[in-house]
């Protein structure tokens, strides 16, 4: 299982220095739909130069121009763009094949999908092979989390590797590492801990730690 940090409500000066500090724990490192409001691709680019190591990921949360927006983001250096599972079929199809085109990955977030059974098989039957299953801060403020819809997803998915974001902690990472996630996103869990650092390495090697396991098993 990978640990995906999502860096939203953080200056581009303080991200980069939390993610110098955290580079060791953090497989992917995912420039927030706030952060690019307030600081575009430059933003990618900075982490592209920083941490060319690093898998990047821009929650762009696509709901049209799908082609054009997905390009921005492969050219400033993204890994992986996010779509939207509630915008139109063509939208994440010009997505898709705007990143065959230079060898990376879309995401498809199910943030506020209704009827999620049939458009997980919609999707994947176009081609899509990584989900995103995610409650936005806004749901998670009236007390909903993902695991719900991470077991539907798992269930119906026949050929995604599975993200799940939604409040995620420490504390209740393994919830998700049962059900089968393949990628945990953090945000908050870790910005908002008292020591970010410290939260960043526990959950590291807590999900590193399930990964071996699951290696020698
Ligand atoms: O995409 C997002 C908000 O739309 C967040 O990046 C995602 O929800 C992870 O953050 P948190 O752990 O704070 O929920």
């Amino acid at each position: 299982m990978k640990l995906q940090l999502a860096l939203d409500d953080i200056s581009l000066t303080d991200a980069l220095i939390l993610a110098e500090k955290v580079r060791d724990y953090v497989d992917i490192f995912e420039i927030g739909s706030p952060f690019i409001i307030a600081e575009g691709m430059h933003a990618v680019r900075e982490f592209r130069r920083n941490f060319p190591e690093k898998e990047i990921l821009a929650d762009t949360k696509i709901m049209d121009a799908g082609a054009y927006e997905a390009g921005l983001t492969f050219e400033a250096g993204a890994d992986y763009c996010t779509v939207l599972s509630v915008t139109d079929t063509l939208t994440i199809q010009a997505c898709l094949e705007e990143a065959k085109k230079y060898n990376k990955q879309v995401f498809v977030d199910t943030i506020c999908s209704p009827n999620l059974d049939e458009r997980i098989k919609e999707i994947e039957a176009v081609g899509v092979d990584s989900i995103s299953v995610h409650v936005g801060v806004d749901q998670q403020a009236v007390g909903k989390t993902p695991l719900n819809a991470l077991k539907e997803v798992k269930a119906i998915s026949k050929t995604s590797q599975i993200s799940v974001a939604g409040g995620i902690k420490v504390n209740t990472v393994e919830e998700y590492e049962k059900v089968g996630a393949d990628i945990v996103i953090v945000g908050g869990g870790i910005n908002h801990a008292a020591d970010p650092v410290a939260t960043a390495k526990a959950l590291g090697t807590k999900i590193h730690s399930f990964t071996s396991e699951n290696v020698t098993a």
